[in-house]
């Protein structure tokens, strides 16, 4: 069995939690508040800075050139083809960017760049996997069942269409040939990692489903 086949296993009750949760459930049926999206999109702007950061981190990391190719497309990716899709929105619903992290955002950011410079390249690597990977499956998914007039399907055909598709494989496969090569307790941390990342997915849709601010 693939390393990945095995991680999927792993993170599956995680990924059925996202799936349950009201924030997919309304954004499938295409009656998201507002507001809700609205607080999503801020944090996600926010988050795609980082999560660029992290990804050139990798880059900078990576002991083959032809991987930090990889990650240097994905670094400007985030910015260019996902700030594109949120600019839409910002447009479109007249939001103003947030300046400010709430918790699941800056926990997961902070994560990401944590991991990406401190642990080792293979584990940073799992660490980013679930960003790429959940949204595929959860943009697939959504895709397969939402409604027609769904206001958000700029953001449902994004993640289930064939460019991010193509990525998400180039980044399977490259997590399963640093698994190769890693001892034991590397991958440990690999399994780790994607449990965790995959935990803060789940976060990041929570706190704007609930519209967590912070309490003090
Ligand atoms: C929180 C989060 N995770 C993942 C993605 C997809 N890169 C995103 N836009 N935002």
């Amino acid at each position: 069995m693939r390393f990945t086949e095995q991680l999927w296993q792993e993170i599956s009750p995680l990924y059925d939690a996202i799936l349950q949760h009201g924030f997919v459930k309304k954004l499938t049926a295409g009656s998201l508040a507002i507001e809700t999206f609205q607080y999503y999109i801020q944090q996600d702007a926010l988050y795609l800075v980082d999560f660029s950061r992290a990804l050139s981190q990798l880059a900078a990391r990576s002991a083959q050139p032809d991987e930090m190719l990889l990650f240097c497309e994905f670094a400007q990716n985030a910015i260019r083809v996902e700030r594109s899709l949120h600019e839409t929105y910002f447009t479109r619903y007249n939001i103003e960017p947030q300046t400010e992290k709430m918790p699941a955002c800056f926990a997961y950011t902070n994560y990401l760049l944590a991991t990406t410079s401190l642990q080792s390249p293979a584990v940073g690597v799992a660490a980013v996997l679930p960003c790429f990977w959940i949204y595929r499956e959860v943009g697939t998914y959504i895709y397969q069942r939402a409604v027609s007039e769904n206001p958000y399907r700029d953001w449902i055909n994004t993640y289930a269409g064939p460019d991010f598709d193509r990525v998400v494989t180039q980044m399977l496969d490259l997590t399963d040939r640093l698994a190769e090569t890693a001892g034991p307790a590397e991958r440990a941390g690999m399994r780790e990692a994607v449990r965790l990342s995959s935990r803060l997915e789940w976060s990041f849709w929570n706190d704007a489903y609930t519209q967590t601010r912070w309490p003090v």
